[in-house]
């Protein structure tokens, strides 16, 4: 998970923390006097040691010169990594905004100070709008049942496996669940999350291939209403002829069935036409939140900083691998940790 940032981060450290080294070695020559016994250097340690511990001891203030020289690398690091261009440049105002006049402090390296900034900005980011799927369920279920749980994203990310970890979960607390085939577009598709119900034990209600999803959702909650099941949670198609096709049925899908949550679920490694993706979703019927699945699988780590500030809404779980309990609540710290190790 994220091989390919903790390296990019790991040359970073290296770079700006020998850099900061030269520079204050250079310094701490010029200051002290030391700068005639600079060719004895090699071959004595004691004036080796002198410079050492200046360097440790000296305190260095961040200026906008440093900053100049730091930001850019971090910013190509972020990019590479799936952070989206927009997000990348408010991350860099707000770190440099941070990061000015700030002492290093004796014995502290200068990467450090950087990137444990980085990792406070991002934590704002992704804590906004901070959401407790869980809390959020009994409180929905002390005003009303069913509650309607509506899945839009694209075919293929996982996001039928996601309704079915869903389902998982509530079942876990000790719900109950009914599954709706509102994906009435693709042959399979209603298959495919009957495979899932059969497996958790759990009914689906299903109309014909091409048939009016809105239709099969509001079938399943009338169901839900006679049986007093608690949650319904509905799949919707993920591709139609056009994009206006699929924007017109979710808006139909939201108009009749009310839903009371709409996730979005996407993979974390298609980085950018993820974020495109929830960017869509999300003008297009208002998305509560996200799942991203395959977090297990992405070398990169940036796309849950981009949708949570894209959309301007919470990351609710990740998806880190084919289990249904391969499901975890969403934790900023516990991702940027992941990052950053
Ligand atoms: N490694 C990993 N694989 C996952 C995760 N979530 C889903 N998958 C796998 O991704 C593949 C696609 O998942 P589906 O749930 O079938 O995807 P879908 O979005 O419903 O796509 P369609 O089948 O095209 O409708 C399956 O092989 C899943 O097991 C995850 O978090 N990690």
């Amino acid at each position: 998970m994220f091989r390919a940032i903790k390296e990019k981060l790991s040359a970073f450290r290296k770079k700006v923390d020998q850099e900061a080294e030269e520079e204050l070695k250079e310094e701490a020559r010029e200051e002290q006097g030391v700068q005639a016994a600079e060719t004895e250097e090699r071959k004595a340690p004691d004036v080796k040691e002198k410079l050492t511990s200046l360097i440790l001891k000296r305190e260095v203030v961040i200026d906008d010169s440093k900053l100049d020289k730091i930001l850019p690398e971090l910013e190509m690091i972020l990019l590479e990594s799936d952070v989206a261009f927009d997000v990348v440049d408010r991350i860099s105002e707000e770190l440099r905004s941070r990061l000015r006049g700030r002492r290093k402090k004796i014995g502290e390296s200068l990467s450090d100070v950087v990137l444990e900034e980085l990792k406070n900005v991002l934590k704002d980011i992704l804590n906004q709008n901070a959401f407790d799927f869980d809390e959020w369920a009994e409180r929905k279920l002390e005003e009303k049942r069913p509650v309607v749980i509506l899945f839009v994203g694209v075919n293929g990310t996982g996001k039928t496996t996601t309704i079915a970890k869903v389902a998982r979960r509530l079942m876990n607390s000790g719900h109950s669940v009914v599954l709706a085939a509102g994906d009435t577009f693709r042959a399979g598709a209603i298959e495919q999350l009957e495979e899932h119900a059969n497996r958790l034990g759990v009914k689906m209600i299903k109309h014909r291939q091409g048939s009016d999803p809105a239709a099969v959702i509001f079938d399943a909650i009338k169901h839900a209403e006679s049986k007093g099941i608690d949650f319904v949670l509905a799949d919707t198609a993920g591709r139609m002829h056009t994009k206006k096709n699929l924007i017109d049925q979710l808006e139909k899908i939201k108009r009749v069935t009310k839903p009371d949550l709409i996730i979005f679920v996407d993979e974390s490694i298609a980085g950018n036409d993820a974020i495109e993706r929830a960017e869509m979703f999300n003008e297009a019927v208002g998305i509560d939140g996200t799942i991203l699945t395959k977090l297990d699988a992405d070398p990169k780590g940036g796309t849950a900083i981009s949708i949570a500030y894209v959309t301007s809404r919470p990351i609710l779980f990740l998806g880190v691998g084919q289990e249904y309990d391969d499901l975890i609540k969403f934790d900023a710290d516990w991702l940027i940790e992941r990052i950053f190790g």
